[in-house]
Order: structure tokens, then C-alpha cells, then sequence
């Protein structure tokens, strides 16, 4: 009782300079917060984006409040700021709140280590990005790529890049049956990268990729000022762009001659991924993003791995018992594609 005495006070007493705020929305204390997107981070200075879209869109720099010091704090993630929000050079806000996250992109530094990293927050898609030749894609990397982003309830785009240099053909049959969207792309061919385009507008897309896929490529022909956008967080440090290893968010330009008012989009770079371990993934979460086996699997017994050595795995009585070859093989193919990620979540890289 004693704290909402206290609440009434924080809203009484200290109105927002913004107006009306709807009583019945609980704000127990920072009233006048306003609430912003973290698109940078480093070394303890959030680059944050107040009023995306709308009329007061500016970049501002803060740091956490104390009582936040313990809290991980990344790219996507929504907070709320006091002090001066102005983004003036030489302010610097302060955030007072994490507000809840839809997504959470996780990884462990390997597979047994138990600590984990959340690499970004509210996304809603992985880009995959692997190049088809040089270097040689990897299919373990991407199924793992898959699994973390399932784990966090984000959809997989596959983007492959350097089709000049080979067929696409055997990877896309690879993965269709995960669910997963492909584009392929190629320097040359804006055409190709306007497609990519159409995946990300509206969305928040985080892209991974192995040094050399041709990601930054990619990223400057979606993004052409990429690197001004990034230039903010810099011109403070003095740091360069390509020493940075954390993660930044870029925002996706409409396409050119685009009318009206269109949701663009994020996409967010990350240059210090390399790899995903695995060890917070967990069976049920990844059978989760597989909606027709799922609901096979609640027939399995108890405790069953759905591994191809299972014993009694309903999943295989189902891949057998399909009603026509046609979708015999369908079903074959995706189960085969399930086990491929589940054994990918111990596999060593
Ligand atoms: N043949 C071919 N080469 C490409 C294509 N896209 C990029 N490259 C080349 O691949 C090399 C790597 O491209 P980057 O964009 O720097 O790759 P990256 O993934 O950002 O790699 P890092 O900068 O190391 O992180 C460069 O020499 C590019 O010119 C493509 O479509 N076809
Ligand atoms: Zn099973």
C-alpha cells in the first residue's frame, strides 16, 4: 500500500510536461520519461532513437541509472529516459527502465558453457547471410543459426549471396522444408537487392554472417548511408566504425519513389557474431517453431529425444504413415530437417 501512496504522488505532484497522460496507465515514478529505441551501445553509452518515425525523431546518447546497473541492456531494446532528452551535443539521458522485450536473440560462447549472451532484443527475423562459394557456405553454421533464432521465436531468412558463382539450388532445397524463406543475391544485380528489401520493410532484421560473405556488400546496398548512421556513437568516442564490434541498428530506407506513408524497417548489424552456441536451447522451444511436428510429438512418450534412435518417436509412424508419396517425402524431408537441428544443438562447430 505503501508504494502505491507513493505512486499517486509521482503523478500528481510531478505532472508531465507532455500533458495528459491516461491515469488509469500505471506510472509509478519518472513521469516525464520518455521512451527510445537503443540502436548503439559502447562502452556504457546507449545511442538511443526518441520518437521513431514520428515529428521529434532525434538521436540522443545516455547512460543507465544506477539502479539499472545490473541490468543487460542491448540493441532493440525499448527504454525509458529522464533528464535531458533533447539530443543536444553534450546531453547526455538517463534510463531509468527496460521495458518488456517480444524477442530475445541469445547465444552461449560454445556449446557448454552456460553463460549466456542476448545479442539483441524485439527483433522479429534472422538473416542468415552465407555466401554460395568463397567462402564455401556451412551448413552446420546456418542449421545453428536456424535453431537460435527459432529459440527466440524470430523467423529465418536465408539470404545468399555471390550467385555468380554458383547455384543456389542444393541449399534452398535444404532448407524449405525448415520453413525458412530464401533470397538469393549477386553484387551486380540491384534487382536482387530490392528483393531482399521487400523481406525487411516493416520488420526488425538482425543479419549474421561469416567474415567475407559479402554482408557489409549487402548492408551498403540496402543501407547507403550506413555508415553516417553509425557516425553518431563515433564522433563521441572518436572510435571507428570498423574497430566496433557490438551491434548497431540501421534503419531500412523505403524505396526510392515510395508514396504515403510506409513502415520502413531496422535492420541490425552484427560485426562481433561469429558463431552460436547453443546450450540454452531447449527441445520444446525448438519443436515450438514447427507447428505440424509439434503436435505430432505430444503423442511420443515420455521424455522421448524425437532423435531418429527414439524409441516409439511418433514422428516417425507419422513421416511413414503419410496418405500419398507426394506428401510422404514432404513430411520425410521435414522431419529429416528437424533432427538435423536437433542434433545441430550439440554438435561441436
Ligand atoms: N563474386 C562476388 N563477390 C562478392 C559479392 N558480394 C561481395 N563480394 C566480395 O566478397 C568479399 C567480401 O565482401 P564483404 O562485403 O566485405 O564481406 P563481409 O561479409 O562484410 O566480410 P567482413 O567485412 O570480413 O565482415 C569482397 O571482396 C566483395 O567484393 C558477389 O555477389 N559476388
Ligand atoms: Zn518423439
Amino acid at each position: 500500500m505503501v508504494r502505491r501512496v507513493r505512486d499517486e504522488h509521482a503523478r500528481y505532484t510531478r505532472p508531465s510536461k507532455h500533458g495528459s497522460r491516461p491515469r488509469t496507465k500505471q506510472r509509478p515514478e519518472h513521469a516525464d520519461a520518455v521512451t527510445g529505441m537503443v540502436v548503439g551501445v559502447d562502452r556504457g553509452r546507449y545511442t538511443l532513437v526518441i520518437d521513431d518515425g514520428g515529428p521529434d525523431e532525434r538521436e540522443i546518447l545516455a547512460m543507465k541509472a544506477r539502479e539499472l546497473s545490473r541490468t543487460r541492456t542491448v540493441v532493440g531494446d525499448r527504454v525509458d529516459v529522464v533528464g535531458d532528452t533533447t539530443g543536444d551535443e553534450g546531453t547526455l539521458a538517463r534510463i531509468v527502465r527496460l521495458t518488456d522485450r517480444t524477442s530475445v536473440l541469445r547465444r552461449t560462447a560454445d556449446d557448454t558453457d552456460p553463460y549466456e549472451r542476448i545479442v539483441v532484443a524485439n527483433a522479429d527475423q534472422l538473416v542468415v547471410v552465407t555466401a554460395l562459394a568463397q567462402p564455401e557456405p556451412r551448413t552446420g553454421m546456418i542449421d545453428r543459426c536456424v535453431v537460435a533464432a527459432y529459440d527466440a521465436g524470430m523467423d529465418v531468412l536465408l539470404c545468399l549471396t555471390k550467385a555468380d558463382l554458383a547455384s543456389p539450388d542444393r541449399l534452398r532445397d535444404l532448407y524449405t522444408p525448415l520453413g525458412v524463406e530464401v533470397v538469393v543475391t549477386r553484387r551486380d544485380s540491384p534487382d536482387a537487392v530490392e528483393t531482399v528489401r521487400e523481406h525487411l520493410l516493416g520488420r526488425t532484421s538482425v543479419l549474421v554472417g561469416h567474415s567475407g560473405v559479402g554482408k557489409s556488400t549487402l548492408i551498403n546496398a540496402l543501407v547507403p548511408d550506413a555508415d553516417r548512421a553509425t557516425g553518431v556513437v563515433n564522433d563521441v568516442t572518436g572510435r571507428g566504425r570498423h574497430t566496433s564490434t557490438s551491434a548497431v541498428a540501421l534503419r531500412l530506407p523505403v524505396p526510392a519513389g515510395t508514396t504515403g506513408r510506409v513502415h520502413d524497417g531496422w535492420v541490425i548489424d552484427t560485426p562481433g557474431v561469429r558463431s552460436f552456441g547453443l546450450a540454452h536451447v531447449e527441445v520444446d522451444h525448438l519443436l515450438a517453431a514447427f507447428e505440424d511436428l509439434d503436435q505430432v510429438a505430444a503423442q511420443c512418450p515420455r521424455g522421448c529425444t524425437h532423435l531418429a534412435d527414439a524409441p516409439d518417436c511418433a514422428l516417425d509412424e507419422w513421416a511413414a504413415d503419410a496418405p500419398d508419396d507426394g506428401t510422404r517425402a514432404t513430411r520425410a524431408a521435414r522431419l529429416a530437417s528437424f533432427r538435423r537441428l536437433l542434433a545441430a544443438r550439440t554438435a561441436t562447430v
